[in-house]
């Protein structure tokens, strides 16, 4: 009879996740996705299901990675909340599943990231990282990216001024509040956009040639955060090329070309062209949730 499945809270999958452990193994899957051998990496593009009364969807986010066995699915609820909602715009719950016997080992939470910094894509000599956005993945961005770089300024914009405020006061370093997203992003070597805008706040005539936009937000086919300028003047690479042409509407509204998946950089077989302004756009992967809660399972059962 299969054990009852654990319960892994969010503090503890924080405790037990750590960056330097998961994103090699990361790397290794998105280079085995981006081979298309579904005999290694089976991950279909994201289910969604409308919850219209609320503005949100419900995703379903299955993967199975056949070498290393590891069978989960994520269920993420999102939604498109208005200006001063107290209300979570993400909640997210990632199920690990023996593969053989069918039973769910563990629920936890996801990892707190879904791009880690790529440092292949970013401008060689990257001093100042602006951050649009100052809401849960702005936080957990700012976290990985200046703890695995020195960037010389960070600045944050906001919808709201406050909200850039309490952002710049909760973070470890200092951060700097800008009015507006043209003076935040101006001279600025990586954009992390990580709004819940559905049209464009990030406009190509005020970036930097050979800046990094790390594109987080805007998640759905109708649902933009960079215009038209941006995405056709960029090199675009993406997590999924099937997700980012059924999913992205900075991708699809603008007609913009993918240039590369992550993984064909990872695997060698399409370039990182970071002397150019590069866009990459991550809609998130049933893989990567998969690999951490493989990871974080067998963490916890170290310690218990
Ligand atoms: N690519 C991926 O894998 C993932 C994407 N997301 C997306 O990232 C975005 C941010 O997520 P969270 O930080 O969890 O949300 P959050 O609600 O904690 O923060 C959102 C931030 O965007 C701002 N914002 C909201 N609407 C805006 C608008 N119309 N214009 C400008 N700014 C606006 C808010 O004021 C807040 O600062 C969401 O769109 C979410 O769906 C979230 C998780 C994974
Ligand atoms: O991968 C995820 O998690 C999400 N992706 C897009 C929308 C919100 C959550």
């Amino acid at each position: 009879m299969a054990e009852p499945p654990v319960l892994i809270r969010q503090d503890e999958v924080e405790g037990l996740l750590h960056y330097k452990d998961l994103i090699p193994r990361l790397e290794v899957a998105l280079g085995k996705f981006s081979k298309l051998d579904s005999a290694e990496v089976i991950q279909p593009v994201r289910t969604t299901v409308p919850l219209q009364k609320y503005n949100g969807f419900l995703g379903l986010m299955p993967a199975y990675l056949v070498h290393e066995d590891i069978l989960c699915t994520k269920l993420v609820c999102f939604y498109k909340r208005e200006s001063g909602s107290t209300l979570p715009s993400t909640q997210a719950t990632v199920l690990l599943f023996d593969p053989e016997y069918g039973n769910v080992k563990a629920v936890s939470m996801p990892m707190i990231i879904e791009q880690w910094p790529l440092d292949l894509l970013m401008p060689a000599k990257s001093e100042v990282l602006t951050i649009l956005g100052a809401g849960h993945q702005a936080l957990s961005h700012y976290n990985v990216f200046t703890e695995t770089f020195s960037f010389k300024e960070v600045r944050v914009w906001s919808r709201r001024k406050e909200t850039a405020e309490r952002f710049a006061q909760s973070t470890q370093g200092h951060v700097t509040v800008w009015e507006s997203v043209e003076e935040a992003v101006n001279g600025a070597d990586v954009i992390v956009t990580v709004t819940g805008a559905s049209e464009p706040v990030l406009f190509g005539q005020w970036v930097k040639p050979g800046a990094h936009v790390a594109a987080v937000g805007a998640c759905r086919p109708d649902w933009r955060e960079l215009d038209d300028v941006l995405m056709r003047q960029a090199k675009v690479y993406v997590d999924s090329r099937e997700g980012a042409v059924a999913e992205s509407g900075d991708i699809i509204l603008s007609g913009a070309k993918v240039f590369a998946e992550l993984g064909e950089v990872l695997n060698g077989t399409r370039p990182a062209l970071r002397e150019k302004t590069t866009v990459f756009k991550s809609l998130g992967m049933g893989i990567q949730d998969a690999v951490s809660a493989k990871l974080v399972f067998e963490q916890w059962k170290n310690k218990h």
